[in-house]
């Protein structure tokens, strides 16, 4: 069973991931937590499959639970269902030694991790990922927070889970569409860390649903690596994991919030920053081509729809957390596994790169 462990001193968690973890999900949680009671967050679409499960284990453990969902979907990440769950938890009696369990995808995670964080001014949460995205990526490294209208993720806190528990037999129960979005975000980890998973990606049939454990363990190491090294994101290294969000995020909130799903905006803001990165950097273009097809194969988008117009995606952008002072830090790649950092991306750039998109 592969387990990843996330080594940050007093706020170090394991991230366990193993086929049919969920069943033993109480057995796994009750060692780590003194007290016995657990605010179980979920959404509408994931507690009817996976809800009765994990309350009948945390039960079995000797964990009470009380149960809240929300609506499916990204536009629950919002101070509306924000203040709703802070509520509840309220109303349930929920104390200083209870604790949260985030089952669901980057949308849940993200929010109810955002509630452990400021309930009571933060209480510890569990991670039990059931989407592609939030397998290999948004249940590692403590970023939550919610969406203004405004834009992405423009509200929230660091705050790291105590543990992660992945069930890779969860994904079976996706739609398609919300299945192969998630692929997105590894093509990206492939992209900036590990050029040799993109042939291993490029080898497995994007359809079959019995994704490797050990794959969504590789994704989740390359994150905990990098998550270590900058927890906050004050270095700069932190920042590599945001290659294709500074377009992805301006398009994902250029429409109504679920409308586009994350990873098929982080697509096209991948394909934009190949194309930056060909342009301003050194990356071969058949290494961009590579990273391109495997978008493709993964059924991912990688044209922008006429009705979104670059205008409104370069408003959004702008006030993306990447821009300081005015200035633009916009991932590039060197080469495949080789990102970084640069200052030489111009609002011009951008346009260029948008537009681009629609061919
Ligand atoms: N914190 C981070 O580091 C981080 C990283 C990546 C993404 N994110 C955030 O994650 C969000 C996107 O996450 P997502 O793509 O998982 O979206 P999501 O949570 O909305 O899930 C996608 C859809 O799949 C459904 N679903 C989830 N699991 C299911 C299952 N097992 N069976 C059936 N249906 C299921 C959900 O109800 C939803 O309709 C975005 O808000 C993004 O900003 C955060
Ligand atoms: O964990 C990170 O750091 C990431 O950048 C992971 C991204 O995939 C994720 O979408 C994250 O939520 C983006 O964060 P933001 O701070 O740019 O909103
Ligand atoms: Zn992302």
């Amino acid at each position: 069973m592969p387990t990843v462990h996330v080594d940050l001193a007093d706020r170090a968690y394991q991230v366990m991931v193993e086929n049919g973890l969920l069943v033993r999900a109480g057995e796994a949680i009750a060692p780590l937590h003194s007290g016995k009671r657990a605010a179980v967050i979920s959404d509408s679409n994931v507690d009817p499959h996976h809800g009765d499960t994990l309350i009948a284990s945390l039960t079995a453990a000797g964990i009470e639970s009380t149960r809240h969902i929300v609506p499916a979907g990204e536009s629950s990440k919002c101070f509306t269902q924000l203040g709703k769950l802070c509520s509840e938890l309220a109303a349930e009696r929920h104390d200083r030694s209870s604790f949260i369990v985030a089952l669901g995808g980057g949308v849940i995670g993200d929010l109810a991790g955002f509630v452990a964080a400021s309930f009571f001014r933060g209480i510890p949460f569990v991670q039990i990922p059931t989407t592609i995205v939030a397998q290999v990526d948004s249940s590692v490294g403590g970023k939550t927070g919610i969406n203004l209208p405004e834009g992405k993720n423009l509200v929230g806190a660091f705050h790291q889970p105590s543990l992660v528990l992945v069930d890779p037999d969860t994904l079976t129960t996706l739609p398609p569409r919300e299945f192969h979005e998630g692929f997105a975000e590894a093509i990206k980890h492939a992209a900036i860390r590990d050029a040799a998973m993109i042939g291993e990606l490029a080898a497995l049939d994007p359809d079959n649903r019995q994704v490797p454990a050990e794959l969504i363990a590789r994704n989740i190491a390359i994150k905990a690596r990098i998550v270590e090294e900058d927890e906050l994101e004050t270095l700069g290294t932190r920042a590599l994991l945001n290659f294709g969000h500074t377009i992805g995020h301006g398009i994902e909130a250029a429409v109504p919030y679920g409308e586009m799903l994350h990873g098929e905006a982080i697509s096209l803001g991948l394909r934009a920053a190949l194309f930056l990165s060909k342009k301003l950097s050194d990356l071969p273009a058949a290494k961009a081509q590579e990273i391109e097809d495997l978008l493709k194969q993964y059924h991912l988008p990688v044209q922008l729809p006429d009705a979104i117009t670059t205008e409104t995606v370069l408003d959004r952008l702008a006030r993306d957390k990447k821009f300081q002072s005015g200035q633009i830090r916009f991932v590039l790649l060197r080469d495949a596994g080789d990102a970084f950092l640069s200052k030489d991306v111009t609002i011009e750039h951008l346009r260029e790169a948008i537009e681009y998109l629609r061919s």
